[in-house]
C-alpha cells in the first residue's frame, strides 16, 4: 500500500530508458590526506566494497594519511561501521525514494548516499543541514558534481519523511535506534512486525532474513528482538585481570582510583567495564595487568582448566587471548603450544605474551590441510575454530552478511577436521574444549557430537551455551574427556 503512496513523492526519476548507469563508473582516485571525517567514512567504505577490506585494516593503513582530530576519527568510524552495520535499512529507505532500480545507480554513489542517510536518520545528534549539506559537499570534493541534485533530493525527501516524535515499540513505520528508541516515518516503510515479523526485523534492523527467521524459530519474538538490538548496539567491554601481576579486587580498585567506573564480573578474572573509556587510556594496560576479552571467551579457557606443568595445545591460537589466558592458569608453568595457520598473526601472540609477561608459550605455524601437528600426545586441548562469528556480530559489523548456508557448511568442515586432528593428539586421560564464538548448533553441539561418533571412548562432560546478550557475547564450549 504504501509503495503506491511512496511513489508519487519518487524525486529522482530516471532521465533516460538506458538501463545502465548513467555514466560508466570510474574510480575515485584515495586522497594524499584525509582532512574531512565524511571523505574518510566514503574511501573506507570503498575500500571495503571494492577490495573486502576491514575497516580496521584500511585504517591501520592509511594511518599516516589521516589529518583529523581524534572526534572526527571516531565520527568517521561510526559512520563507515554503522553504515556496513546497517546497510540494509539504509538501503530500504534509499530504495523507497527511487524510480530507478539500484543497478542503474553507480555503486559509489550508492555508498555516498547510505553514509547521508545514516547521519540523517540513525545518527540524531547530527543536524539535519549539516547531515545534507556535508554529504552533497562531498560530491562535489569527490570531483563528481553531477550527483550533487540526486543526493540533495533523496537525502531532503528522506528528511521529509521523518517525523519528530520518538516511539519505543517496533512497528512498520519505525526503525531502532537504541532498545526503547525508535525513529518513526511518516510511512509504513517496513512489514508490519505482527504479520511478518522476520520481514520487519531484518529490514528494520538490518540482518539477513534467513538468519532472522533461524532465530526466531528458535528464541521466539522477544527473544530475537532482544538479540538484534543487543548486535546493533554498543556493549559493555569485560577485562581479564592477569592475576600473575595483579589480583582482580586490586585492579578493581586500580580502575576505580583512575576514575573508571567497573564492577566484578561472573568469571573468576574478569571485570565489567560500566562505561565506554578509550582502552589506551586505561591505566595498567601497558604494564600488562590485563586483557581485553568477553566473558563467554574467559570461560572457554576456564572450562578447559589448564593445570601448572602441563603441556596444552591451543590449535587455533592466533591472536593468542585465549592462548596468554591458558598460560595465566597455569601460572607460566609448563609449556602451551599455539599453532595457527597465520604467520603475522602468530606475531601477535608472542607481543600479547611479552606484554603480559608469559614465557610458557611457544608458538608454531602450520599448514591448514597438515595432519601433522607438534608433537603430542597434550593433557589439555583447547580448539577455538574459525566459525561464522554469528555469536559476535556487534563487533564483527560485516560479519552478519556473511552467514549464508554455503559458508556455514564449509566452516563446519574445516571445524570437523580439527577437531579430528585435536583428537588424535589427545592423551586417552586428556581433555579437550570445543569453542567457537557462534550460537549456531551446527557448528556447535550438533557438530561435536558427530565428530565423537568417531571416538566412542570420548563423552561431552559439560557445555557452555551462550546467547549473545544473555548477558554477554554469544557462543560455545563443550568439556570432551
Ligand atoms: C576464532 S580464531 C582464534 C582466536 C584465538 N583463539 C583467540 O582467542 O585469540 C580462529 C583462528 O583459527 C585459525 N585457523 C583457520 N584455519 C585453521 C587451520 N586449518 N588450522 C589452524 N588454525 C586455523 C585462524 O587463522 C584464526 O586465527
Amino acid at each position: 500500500m504504501w509503495s503506491a503512496i511512496v511513489k508519487k513523492k519518487n524525486v529522482w526519476k530516471q532521465k533516460t530508458s538506458s538501463t545502465a548507469p548513467e555514466t560508466e563508473p570510474e574510480s575515485i582516485p584515495v586522497p594524499q590526506f584525509f582532512r574531512s571525517a565524511r571523505e574518510l567514512a566514503f574511501f573506507l567504505l570503498e575500500e571495503y566494497r571494492l577490495n573486502n577490506q576491514f575497516i580496521s585494516d584500511s585504517l591501520q593503513r592509511w594511518e599516516r594519511r589521516i589529518d583529523l582530530s581524534s572526534k572526527d576519527r571516531r565520527l568517521a568510524m561510526e559512520i563507515s561501521i554503522g553504515v556496513i552495520r546497517r546497510q540494509l535499512t539504509l538501503d530500504t529507505l534509499i530504495e523507497s525514494q527511487l524510480t530507478r532500480p539500484r543497478e542503474k545507480v553507480e555503486a559509489p554513489l550508492w555508498t555516498l548516499l547510505q553514509t547521508g542517510v545514516y547521519q540523517l536518520v540513525i545518527l540524531d545528534q547530527i543536524p539535519v543541514h549539516a547531515a545534507v549539506s556535508e554529504t552533497v559537499e562531498l560530491a562535489g570534493k569527490l570531483k563528481r558534481v553531477r550527483w550533487k541534485k540526486m543526493v540533495n533530493a533523496i537525502l531532503r525527501s528522506i528528511d521529509r519523511l521523518l517525523n519528530e516524535e520518538l516511539a519505543t515499540t517496533p512497528q512498520a513505520n519505525t526503525i531502532p535506534l537504541s532498545a526503547d528508541r525508535y525513529r518513526c516515518f511518516e510511512l509504513e516503510l517496513f512489514d508490519d512486525p505482527k504479520d511478518n515479523p522476520a520481514g520487519y526485523l531484518s529490514k528494520a534492523f538490518s540482518f539477513p532474513q534467513p538468519l532472522i527467521t533461524d532465530w526466531l524459530a528458535r528464541f521466539g519474538w522477544a527473544q530475537t528482538l532482544q538479540i538484534a538490538q543487543w548486535f546493533n548496539q554498543r556493549n559493555k567491554l569485560y577485562l581479564r585481570a592477569n592475576v600473575l601481576k595483579i589480583s582482580r579486587d586490586d585492579l578493581l580498585e586500580e580502575l576505580k582510583q583512575a576514575g573508571v567506573p567497573a564492577s566484578l564480573g561472573t568469571e573468576p578474572q574478569s571485570i565489567r567495564l560500566e562505561e565506554i573509556v578509550p582502552l589506551e587510556s586505561l591505566v595498567g594496560f601497558d604494564a600488562g595487568k590485563f586483557t581485553v576479552q568477553d566473558e563467554s571467551a574467559i570461560a572457554a579457557g576456564n572450562l578447559l582448566n589448564p593445570q601448572p606443568g602441563e603441556t596444552v595445545l591451543d590449535l587455533c591460537a592466533a591472536p593468542g587471548t585465549k592462548t596468554t589466558l591458558l598460560a595465566e592458569l597455569m601460572y607460566d608453568r609448563g609449556t602451551v603450544v599455539a599453532t595457527d595457520v597465520s604467520d603475522d598473526r602468530l606475531d601477535k601472540i608472542e607481543q600479547n605474551a611479552s606484554r603480559l609477561g608469559l614465557n610458557s608459550i611457544q608458538t608454531q605455524l602450520i599448514h591448514p590441510q597438515e595432519t601433522t601437528l607438534p608433537e603430542g600426545p597434550f593433557d589439555a586441548i583447547l580448539v577455538d575454530a574459525p566459525c561464522s562469528n554469528s555469536g559476535v556480530l556487534g563487533k564483527r559489523p560485516e560479519a552478519r552478511w556473511r552467514i549464508e548456508d554455503a559458508a556455514i557448511r564449509e566452516l563446519t568442515g574445516i571445524q570437523s577436521h580439527l577437531l579430528h586432528l585435536a583428537l588424535d593428539h589427545l592423551k586417552p586421560e586428556g581433555r579437550l574444549v570445543y569453542s567457537t564464538c557462534s550460537f549456531d548448533p551446527r557448528e556447535n553441539e550438533d557438530l561435536l557430537q558427530n565428530v565423537l561418533l568417531d571416538y566412542p571412548e570420548r563423552k561431552i562432560t559439560q557445555e557452555n551455551r551462550h546467547i549473545p546478550s544473555a548477558p554477554c557475547d554469544g557462543g560455545y564450549q563443550g568439556l570432551v574427556q
